[in-house]
């Protein structure tokens, strides 16, 4: 692995004008404890090579920005000649026995590649079908939603040195969809929480806390108020941590943790965030905020079988179709599925190429103050690898 300081360039340009020293923190090795906590543990890649050499990866293009972001990703792959073939599918929701579902030749690809790239997926407000992410989350029972967030050296923020690891309960909690009318006026939303889902969130927090070396798990809870179902979670992390006598374990209240977040994220930096599954949603985004937005986060959604890989951000309406994503976030998406799958070399290639494209400053997309087009950004990158 290269090292942090290897990467810093002794002049950069800097964005919006300033000139402005570098960030400490290097993006390198910003996956690392994800790829060591796969080999052998909790979601552990189980695909192989086909008879050609490649794997086969399913591909989900998405909505909105989805098909421009994963254009530059396949085209960056097949300048690096990663040993990989896409085999896109459309997930297009279906009604079956009154129930969204998704075709079933999209969740049989998945199935048999183990491994899924996912642009966004757009969800319709009030009416309409439940959310296709949380849908292919419960199909593949992809329980962990590990979301990192690091500075991106010589991209200045009013932090330098934000390196986050939030990991998300992925499969209940409030995003359970369970709601109903009582009365005219009256509507009820559940929020389950299961010691079961919570237990193995929670395990997989602690084996990538030490995985990664970060060695201090926090959980983010709520449980003064919702005393049952964050102190379920809550005191299933207590017992889930006596198995884990090397990790230092605490707690803090989800508020509390906001504002420190945003006061200083830095002392955030040594452990691993843990939390039901709307509070690690709305943290991702906050987390985003503070090193340049949502161009720039990427995630992974790991389960036992299969796993899928996704940028936090949504489908971007706004900006949709006019070449201005950045496909950052979905890059280095695609760079945790390359260590997941164990292709680490094609991994750290293209990041070096994607972040000293970052650091140089000179075509960059609008959201980081440039004036680049996603392919122009996209070729860049290539460029350099
Ligand atoms: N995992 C997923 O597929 C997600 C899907 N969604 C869905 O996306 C749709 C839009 O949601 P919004 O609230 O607008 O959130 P959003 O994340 O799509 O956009 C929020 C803001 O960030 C900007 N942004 C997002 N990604 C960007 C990128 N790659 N480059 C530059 N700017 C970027 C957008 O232009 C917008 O101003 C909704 O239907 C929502 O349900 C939202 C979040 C995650
Ligand atoms: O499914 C959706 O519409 C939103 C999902 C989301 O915001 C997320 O996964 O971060
Ligand atoms: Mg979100």
């Amino acid at each position: 692995m290269i090292s942090a300081r290897a990467f810093v360039a002794p002049s950069r340009q800097c964005l919006r004008g300033l000139r402005v020293a570098p960030t400490q923190a290097s993006p390198f090795s910003q996956f690392r404890g994800y790829a060591a906590a796969a080999k052998g543990k909790v979601g552990a890649f189980k695909g192989t090579k086909g008879p050609d050499g490649n794997y086969t990866v399913t591909l989900i293009e998405g909505d909105g920005i989805g098909p421009e972001i994963s254009q530059s990703i396949k085209d960056i792959f097949s300048a690096a000649k990663v040993p990989i073939k896409w085999e896109p599918v459309d997930v297009t929701p279906i009604l079956k026995d009154g129930r969204t579902t998704i075709p079933e030749y999209a969740i049989n690809s998945v199935r048999k590649n183990y491994v899924a790239l996912k642009g966004p997926l757009a969800t319709p407000i009030g009416k309409g079908h439940v959310s296709l992410n949380l849908t292919l989350r419960r199909t593949f029972n992809l329980f962990a939603n590990l979301r990192p967030c690091r500075s991106v050296a010589g991209y200045k923020t009013p932090y330098d040195n934000v390196d986050t690891v939030l990991i998300r309960e992925n499969t209940e909690g409030e995003y359970s969809g369970i709601e109903h009318v009582v009365v005219d006026g009256v509507v009820q939303s559940i929020k389950l929480i299961t010691r079961e889902a919570s237990e193995r969130v929670l395990r997989f927090a602690f084996q990538h806390a030490e995985a990664s070396g970060k060695n201090k798990v926090r959980v983010v809870h709520k449980a003064t108020i919702m005393k049952m179902s964050d102190g379920l979670f809550l005191n299933t992390a207590r017992e889930v941590a006596k198995e884990f006598p090397n990790i230092e374990f605490d707690a803090e209240l989800l508020d509390n943790t906001c504002l420190k977040m945003v006061t200083d994220p830095t002392p955030y930096n040594d452990k691993v965030l843990v939390m039901p599954n709307l509070y690690g949603d709305i943290l991702s985004d906050m987390c985003a905020g503070l090193i340049g937005g949502l161009g720039l986060t990427p995630s992974g959604n790991i389960g036992d079988e299969c796993s899928i890989f996704e940028a936090v951000h949504g489908s971007a309406p706004d900006i949709a179709g006019k070449a201005l994503a950045n496909p950052t976030a979905l890059l280095l998406s695609s760079i945790m599925m390359l260590q997941h799958m164990g292709l680490n070399e094609y991994a750290t290639r293209i990041q070096k190429a994607a972040f000293d494209t970052l650091a140089e400053g000179k075509t960059l997309t609008g959201d980081l103050g440039g004036s680049s087009k996603t392919h122009e950004y996209a070729g860049a990158i290539i460029k350099r690898l």
